[in-house]
C-alpha cells in the first residue's frame, strides 16, 4: 500500500501527537465546541487516530461507527465542517508536518463531507 503520507505525518506517534493537539483545538473552538459536550473525547481520539492512519495508509483497521451513522441527527453545517477541517490543520502545523502532506490528509477527508453535513 502507499503510506506515503502516513509516514509524513510521522507514523502512528506523528498521528497521536496530531490528535493530542487537535482535540484541545476542538474544545476550544467557539464554531463547535457545544456540538461535543456529552462526547467522550478520548474515544474519539482513539477513533480519529484510526482513521487518519487507515485513510494515508498506515496499518490500521478503522473499527469505529460509520460517518453517516455518528453525525446523524447532529445538523453538522458545512462552516461547521470547514471549522474541523482548520482546527486540524492547525494541529499538524504545531507538529511540523509540511503543509502538501497536511493538504494530503484533508483531501482525504473531503469526501467524508457529504456523510458528516446534515444541515
Ligand atoms: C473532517 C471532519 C470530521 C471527521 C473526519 C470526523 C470523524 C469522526 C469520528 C472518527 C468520530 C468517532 C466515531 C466513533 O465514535 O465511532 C466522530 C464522532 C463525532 N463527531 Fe465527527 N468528524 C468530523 C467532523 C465533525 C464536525 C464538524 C462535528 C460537529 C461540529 C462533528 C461532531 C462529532 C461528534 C459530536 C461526535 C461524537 C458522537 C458520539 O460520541 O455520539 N464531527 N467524528
Amino acid at each position: 500500500a502507499d503510506d506515503v503520507t502516513y509516514r509524513g505525518l510521522g507514523g502512528q506517534q506523528g498521528i497521536k501527537n496530531i490528535v493530542a493537539t487537535l482535540i484541545p483545538l476542538i474544545k476550544a473552538d467557539p464554531r463547535i465546541k457545544e456540538s461535543f459536550v456529552d462526547t467522550d473525547m478520548k474515544n474519539l481520539a482513539m477513533r480519529l487516530e484510526e482513521q487518519f492512519c487507515a485513510l494515508t495508509g498506515g496499518p490500521c483497521v478503522y473499527e469505529g461507527e460509520d460517518m453517516n451513522d455518528v453525525h446523524r441527527g447532529l445538523k453538522v453545517t458545512n462552516a461547521q465542517f470547514n471549522a474541523l477541517a482548520e482546527d486540524l490543520q492547525i494541529a499538524m502545523e504545531r507538529n511540523g508536518v509540511p503543509s502538501h502532506v497536511q493538504n494530503k490528509l484533508v483531501a482525504k477527508l473531503a469526501p467524508m463531507q457529504r456523510a458528516i453535513v446534515t444541515k
